[in-house]
C-alpha cells in the first residue's frame, strides 16, 4: 500500500536523517540508476524534469527545489467539468508527456486505474510532479463523483492551493458546492478555471455570476474571453492588456501569440479591458490595505500607470487570504488557455512556506509520484508531496509524526503559547492536520468469497481497501455470519467489487444492494430485568431498570443518562460496561436490525451483587434496553437524498413525471442556459438503478447528482411493505 505523505519540517529545515548531503557519492549514483530504470518512458512520458544524464546536481534539483518555488495543488470540480483533460494538457505543455491523452480514448496519465479508463471518470486521486518556468508543481487530480467525496477530502488536507474547474456552460454545480465547502474547511486558497468555453451554451458571465451567488466568493476577473462557444478563440489578459490567440493550425495548442491590445486594431476590446482592469484594481484595493495605500498614493490619477507586478503581488496576497478568487477561462479539450492557467498557478497560489504547518515528520523510504509510476528518492525538503511504502498500521486520514512524545511536547508548547495569548489563539489545532470527515454509508450488500477457504483472502483485501478508503465500511452480520459491505453509492460498491477481482485476484459474489435504514422510537417505555447466573462457584446477579425515550434533537449515538438514585460509587466500577451494553443493543434496532437514532436511555436503578463480572452487567443492561425498545412504538427512518438533475428542456416533462412516481419532492426548477436544473428531495430507496432509467428517458442527455440530506420517517404504508418484504411475507 502506498501512503500519501506530506513532509512538514519545523522552520522548513531539512530532515537530517534523509539529508542528501549525508549520502556518499556512490549511493547517489545508485539512486540515479534506479531513477532511470523506474522512469516511465514506455508511453508518452518525457524524461523527468531537470534530469539530464547522470548529473548529480540535476538530481538534487529534482528532489530539492527551493521551497518558495514549490506549488502543491489539487484540481477539483463537479463530475465531468474537465479536471482530467485539464491535467493532461498541463502535463503536455510542461513537457512531462509527449502526446496528448484523452479521457474519451481512455489513455490519460492520471486516470490509470482500469475502472477509470473504462468509465472515463476519476475514482482515485493521482499525484504527478512537473516543472513550469522554474517552479516545481506537485499536482493532484481528484474525483468529481459524489461517491468519492472522501477521496477529495483526504487530498485537500495536504494541499497548499487548488484549481477549481467549472464547465462554463453549467457554472456552479452540485458537487462544486461540496468540494468548495471542503476546501473552505481546510482553508485552501483557490483559483477558478472556467473550462469548456468552446461548448455550445458556454457563458463566461453566467459562470462568474454563479460563483458569486452560489459560492458566495468574490471573483477577480483576470481574463475576458475572446468569443464564446463555437466562436471561442482565446482570451484577453486583463492585467497586461494583451490578447492571447491560438493558432488554428496548431493542433496541440502549443503555438499561441500574445499581442498588446491597440487602439487602432481593437478599440472596443481595449475599452472593455481597461474598464475590467480598473474594476479589478478597485476590487483588490478594497480587500488589501497595502495595495490600497499604493493605488491611492501614487496611481489614483491614472490606473494605467500601475505596474502589472504590483497588481499581481496584491492578487497573490488576497488569494492567500482567501478573500477573493482569481478567475481564468479556456478550453482544455481545444487546447486553449492552459499555459496562462499554469502561469496563474505559480503566480497566485501559495508556496508551502506561506502556509502554517509547524511540525515534523520522519520516514525511511520515499518515492516521488508520477501517477502510477514512482521513483525512489533519497531525501526531500519540507513542503513537498511524496509517497512512502510499508506502513502497516496507517489509514487514510492519519497524520504521521516523528514520535508520540515530540507531538505531545509540541502540543503542550502550543497550549502554553495559547494561554499566553489569553487563550484566544487556537495554536494547539495547528499541531495536527484537520481529520477527514467520513460520510455515512447509505447502501450495503453482502459479499461472499468463491469458497470458504478464500474467506481470509477476502478479509485481507477488504482490510487493505478500508485503510485506503474509510468511507467503505465492512461488518459481519451477527445472524447470518455473512460479510457486509457498506458504501456511499451503487458505483462505489461496484468499483470495490471490481478492485477485489483485479487487484486481489478474487472473484466474489455480491448480494442485492440494500438501503441502510435506521430506526427510532416514538414514545417512552420503562423496563426492568434481572440476570442471575452462577458460573463455577461465582454468582453473578444484576438488576436494572431503564427508560427509553425519543430525543428532542437529532442524535446518531444513544444519549445515556443516569437517575440521581444510581450511586456514584456503583457507576465508577460499572459505567463503561453499562454504556457498552447500551451502544451495542442500539446498533441493531428491533424492526430491521438497523442502527437506532434519536434515542435517549435513562438508567433508573442498578443493583449489583458483589463479584458480578462487567460482562454480565453489560449483558443485563443490553437485554433490558432491548426489552424496552421492543415494547415502544417503533418507526423506520429512510435516507432522504438531495437530488439535482440537469436536463435539456425537451426532456423535462418525462423526467418530472418519473420523479413523481419515485416519491420525489421538487423544490425548484432553475434555468441554466439551454438546460433545466431540477432540485429536490427523493428517498434513496426509489433511486436504485436511476442512472440507467435517466439515460433511457433523456437519450443520455441528462446528468444527476445525489447526496444524503437526512433520515426521514417512512410513511406507515411504505414501512409495512418494507417490513413484510424483509420478513418474506410479500
Ligand atoms: N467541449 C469540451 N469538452 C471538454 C472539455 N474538457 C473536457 N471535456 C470533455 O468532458 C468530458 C469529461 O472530461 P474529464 O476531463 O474526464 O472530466 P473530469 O472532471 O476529470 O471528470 P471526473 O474525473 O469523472 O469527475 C470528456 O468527454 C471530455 O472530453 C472542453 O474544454 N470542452
Amino acid at each position: 500500500m502506498l501512503t500519501n505523505l506530506r513532509i512538514f519540517v519545523k522552520n522548513h529545515q531539512k530532515i537530517s536523517s534523509l539529508h542528501i548531503n549525508n549520502m556518499c557519492f556512490c549511493k547517489i549514483r545508485t539512486s540515479l540508476k534506479r531513477l532511470k530504470l523506474h522512469v516511465p518512458l514506455g508511453r508518452n512520458y518525457s524524461s523527468l524534469p531537470g534530469l539530464i544524464g547522470d548529473d548529480i546536481k540535476s538530481l538534487h534539483s529534482i528532489i530539492n527545489p527551493p521551497i518558495a518555488k514549490i506549488r502543491n495543488i489539487g484540481i477539483m470540480a463537479h463530475i465531468d467539468a474537465g479536471k482530467t483533460t485539464t491535467t493532461e494538457r498541463i502535463l503536455y505543455y510542461s513537457g512531462y508527456t509527449r502526446s496528448l491523452g484523452d479521457v474519451d480514448d481512455g489513455d490519460t496519465v492520471t486516470d490509470f486505474m482500469a475502472q477509470e479508463r473504462e468509465r472515463g471518470i476519476t475514482i482515485q486521486s493521482a499525484a504527478v510532479t512537473f516543472d513550469w518556468k522554474g517552479y516545481r508543481v506537485n499536482l493532484i487530480d481528484t474525483p468529481g463523483h459524489v461517491d468519492f467525496t472522501l477521496e477529495v477530502e483526504r487530498c485537500l488536507r495536504v494541499l497548499d492551493g487548488a484549481v477549481a474547474v467549472f464547465d462554463a456552460s453549467a457554472g456552479v454545480e452540485a458537487q462544486t458546492l461540496t468540494v468548495w465547502r471542503q476546501a473552505d474547511k481546510h482553508k485552501i486558497p483557490r483559483i477558478c478555471f472556467l473550462n469548456k468555453m468552446d461548448k455550445t451554451g458556454a457563458s463566461f458571465n453566467y459562470a462568474v455570476e454563479s460563483i458569486r451567488e452560489k459560492l458566495k466568493a468574490k471573483p477577480l476577473l483576470l481574463q475576458l474571453p475572446v468569443g464564446e462557444a463555437k466562436t471561442f478563440k482565446g482570451m484577453v489578459d486583463v492585467i497586461n492588456k494583451e490578447k492571447l490567440l491560438w493558432n488554428p493550425n496548431s493542433g496541440d495548442g502549443k503555438d499561441f501569440e500574445r499581442k498588446p491590445l491597440l487602439e487602432t486594431s481593437d478599440p472596443e476590446l481595449l475599452k472593455e479591458t481597461t474598464e475590467a482592469r480598473n474594476a479589478l484594481i478597485e476590487q483588490v484595493a478594497d480587500l488589501d490595505d497595502e495595495f490600497a495605500d499604493l493605488v491611492l498614493g501614487e496611481f489614483s490619477e491614472n490606473f494605467d500607470l500601475l505596474p502589472a507586478e504590483k497588481l499581481q503581488t496584491a492578487i497573490h496576497r488576497v488569494t492567500l487570504a482567501q478573500t477573493a478568487v482569481p478567475v481564468l477561462c479556456g478550453s482544455a479539450l481545444k487546447n486553449k488557455g492552459i499555459q496562462p492557467l499554469l502561469d496563474a498557478i505559480t503566480m497566485y497560489l501559495p508556496s508551502p512556506e506561506e502556509r502554517n504547518y509547524e511540525f515534523l515528520e520522519r520516514i525511511s523510504r520515499l518515492l516521488l509520484p508520477f501517477a502510477d509510476q514512482h521513483i525512489e528518492i533519497p531525501s526531500l525538503t519540507s513542503g513537498n508531496i511524496a509517497l512512502t511504502v510499508g506502513l502497516k498500521h496507517t489509514v487514510t486520514g492519519d497524520t504521521i509524526v516523528s514520535s508520540k512524545s515530540s507531538t505531545l511536547a509540541a502540543a503542550r508548547r502550543a497550549e502554553r503559547e495559547g494561554e499566553k495569548k489569553h487563550k484566544q489563539s487556537n495554536e494547539a489545532e495547528k499541531i495536527l492536520l484537520a481529520g477527514v470527515e467520513i460520510p455515512e454509508p447509505v447502501f450495503f450488500c453482502t459479499i461472499e468469497p468463491p469458497s470458504v477457504a478464500k474467506q481470509p483472502d477476502l478479509d485481507h483485501a477488504l482490510k487493505c481497501l478500508q485503510r485506503e478508503d474509510p468511507s467503505l465500511k465492512v461488518r459481519v452480520d451477527p445472524d447470518s455470519g455473512q460479510t457486509v459491505l457498506c458504501g456511499m453509492g451503487e458505483l462505489h460498491i461496484e468499483i470495490i467489487h471490481d478492485r477485489i477481482k483485479r487487484e486481489y485476484g478474487l472473484e466474489t459474489y455480491l448480494g442485492p444492494l440494500q438501503i441502510a435504514y435506521r430506526e427510532t422510537i416514538l414514545n417512552s417505555v420503562r423496563a426492568t430485568d434481572t440476570l442471575d447466573r452462577t458460573l463455577g462457584d461465582k454468582r453473578h446477579l444484576v438488576t436494572v431498570e431503564v427508560e427509553t425515550r425519543p430525543t428532542e434533537t437529532s442524535s446518531v449515538m444513544p444519549v445515556i443518562e443516569y437517575a440521581e438514585s444510581v450511586g456514584e460509587d456503583l457507576l465508577k466500577v460499572s459505567q463503561e460496561a453499562i454504556e457498552n451494553g447500551i451502544r451495542s443493543v442500539c446498533l441493531q434496532g428491533p424492526l430491521l436490525g438497523s442502527p437506532m437514532q434519536d434515542v435517549a436511555i435513562t438508567l433508573h436503578s442498578l443493583i449489583i451483587h458483589p463479584g458480578t463480572s462487567t460482562t454480565m452487567i453489560s449483558a443485563c443492561v443490553s437485554r433490558c434496553v432491548q426489552k424496552a425498545l421492543k415494547k415502544a412504538n417503533k418507526q423506520v427512518l429512510e435516507p432522504l437524498m438531495n437530488l439535482e438533475i440537469t436536463v435539456t428542456k425537451d426532456y423535462l416533462s418525462p423526467v418530472l413525471a418519473d420523479l413523481a412516481q419515485r416519491r420525489g419532492n421538487i423544490q425548484e426548477i432553475q434555468t441554466r442556459q439551454d438546460n433545466k436544473v431540477v432540485i429536490g428531495f427523493v428517498p434513496l430507496a426509489e433511486m436504485m438503478g436511476y442512472s440507467t432509467v435517466l439515460r433511457t428517458l433523456t437519450s443520455g442527455s441528462a446528468t444527476f447528482a445525489l447526496e444524503l440530506s437526512t433520515y426521514q420517517a417512512m410513511n406507515p404504508q411504505d414501512q409495512s411493505t418494507l417490513l413484510n418484504r424483509r420478513s418474506g411475507l410479500t
